[in-house]
């Protein structure tokens, strides 16, 4: 008799094997909610998920009461063997590349949120996916709990995307909301998120883009059906951001955010290209991404037909990190107990990732000026020979307290540009270090947003 559709599948099949790999900030939620949900999970699969063991570095550390000391085990690679599915949350390049290898040649599915592995190993990794016939599976790698990645892959596969922009870096939005809003000091920020679970096990990863780089190559690749690798990816931290930047852009009605920024780009002979970066940029204080706080991520995906689309949600921490492993878990478990598998890696396109110098964008320029006539003139000038024209200038007088430069005094020159190639205005800004009245060229940001 044929079941009908409403009536409940039933958990029919026997128990589906899990290895957990790490037991950090988001393996620990991973094991505890395995537990909790087990039996909507079993209900949600059509088999139960049996968590065999947990990879741990060191056995005897306090894990809390939710982990179940006799599931421990400091043999990872014997674990997987052992595994339907392996869920890799250690973070790094090895051991987690090879034991995610060993597993999907076993035959197990791979969930990880490993974005720094994917960004270096990702063809690697879907070759040795694909010879298996199993799935990898990592939504968790970018953007934490947001759904993303598998819209990108899934939802928007019929249409032609162009561009990914967003805060993709819970640490770098907390740390630099926190110096914002709450004038923290840069060192305390990032401890405060290191303390809550936000950053990497070395927040160098954070702070100096490498993790928003990463995202962004997993971004790009899926986004634009081509191989775009993390050294593709034009990067720049956070650490040079100083509390004057914050203030400066303040003073234009913007705030300072860390951006990843994926986009299409079209030569003038028509061939297409696509531009992979990550920097500190100022926005407007308008624009939706300015309110993202603290650890929150939000990304706009615009589509040719489908236009604008946003996503927004917590991008970091283990609770909400946990949820997207899980999703990918039952999505794997469900194509296993299925018989079927996931898309696998769309490289089709092959597009050429084009230099930074290319890029289009505007500049927010300070700097200390000698305060006497023609000094604007002169300013003016070199950016104008540059092929670059000014869209705002403010100056100020420097109060003599602060100023060393005998009885002419300093000023401060604030110059925002209009769009120009990033090379175009790199060179600007060297020309306008070299002249005699420029005492300090105090800080150079991008500007993002409308022009
Ligand atoms: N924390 C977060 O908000 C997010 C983290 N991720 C990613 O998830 C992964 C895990 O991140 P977290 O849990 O935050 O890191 P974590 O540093 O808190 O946990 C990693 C755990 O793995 C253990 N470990 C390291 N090498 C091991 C080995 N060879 N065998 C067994 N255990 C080993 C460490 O002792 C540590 O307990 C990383 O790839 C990270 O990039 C992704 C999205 C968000
Ligand atoms: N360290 C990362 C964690 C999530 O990917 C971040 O801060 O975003
Ligand atoms: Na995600």
């Amino acid at each position: 008799m044929s079941r009908r559709n409403h009536e409940p599948r039933g958990v029919t099949v026997e128990a589906l094997k899990v290895a957990l790999l790490g037991c950090g900030s988001v393996g620990t939620q991973v094991a505890r909610l395995l537990t909790v949900h087990a039996e909507e999970l079993a209900q949600r699969v059509g088999a139960p998920l049996e968590l065999i063991g947990i990879a741990v570095r060191t056995l005897g550390v306090d894990r809390g009461p939710d982990i179940d000391t006799r599931l421990l085990t400091t043999d990872a690679a014997e674990l997987v063997k052992r595994a339907d599915l392996v869920i890799e949350l250690v973070g790094g390049i090895e051991p987690a590349r090879t034991l995610i290898l060993d597993a999907l040649a076993s035959g197990a599915s791979v969930v990880t949120g490993n974005k720094a592995l994917l960004a270096e190993h990702g063809p690697e990794l879907y070759e040795a996916a694909e010879a298996g016939g199993v799935e990898l599976c990592y939504e968790a790698a970018v953007a934490g709990a947001i759904p993303l990645l598998r819209p990108i892959r899934e939802s928007l596969a019929g249409d032609r995307i162009r561009r990914v922009l967003g805060i993709v870096n819970g640490t770098t939005n907390y740390v630099l909301d926190k110096m914002d809003a709450a004038g923290l000091d840069f060192a305390d920020a990032v401890a405060q998120a290191q303390a809550l679970g936000y950053a990497e096990a070395d927040p160098t990863a954070d702070v100096e883009g490498y993790d928003a780089a990463s995202k962004a190559a997993i971004l790009a690749s899926l986004a634009f059906h081509t191989r775009v690798h993390a050294d593709d990816v034009h990067r720049e931290g956070i650490t040079s951001v100083t509390a004057g930047d914050v203030a400066s852009a303040r003073q234009i009605g913007a705030v300072v955010k860390m951006l990843a920024i994926c986009e299409r780009t079209v030569a003038a002979d028509g061939s297409e290209g696509v531009s992979v970066r990550v920097h500190p940029a100022m926005i407007p204080a308008s624009h939706p991404l300015a309110s993202v706080r603290e650890a929150f991520n939000a990304v706009f995906v615009e589509a040719e037909a489908a236009g604008e689309l946003m996503f927004y949600g917590r991008g970091a921490g283990g609770l909400p990190t946990a949820s997207a492993v899980l999703g990918d878990l039952v999505s794997a478990a469900r194509n296993r107990v299925g018989g079927s598998r996931g898309p696998g890696e769309s490289t089709y396109a092959h597009l050429p990732v084009r230099p930074m110098g290319e890029v289009v964008t505007r500049y927010h320029i300070s700097l200390d000026v000698a305060d006497r006539p023609g000094v604007l003139a002169q300013v003016a000038k070199v950016i104008a020979e540059h092929g670059v024209s000014i869209e705002t200038v403010r100056q100020q007088q420097i109060p003599a307290a602060v100023s060393d430069a005998g009885e002419q005094g300093r000023a401060s020159l604030v110059v925002v540009t209009h769009s120009a190639t990033d090379a175009a205005l790199g060179a600007t800004v060297s020309a306008l270090a070299g002249l005699d009245i420029v005492t300090a060229v105090v800080g150079v940001m991008r500007v993002e947003g409308e022009d």
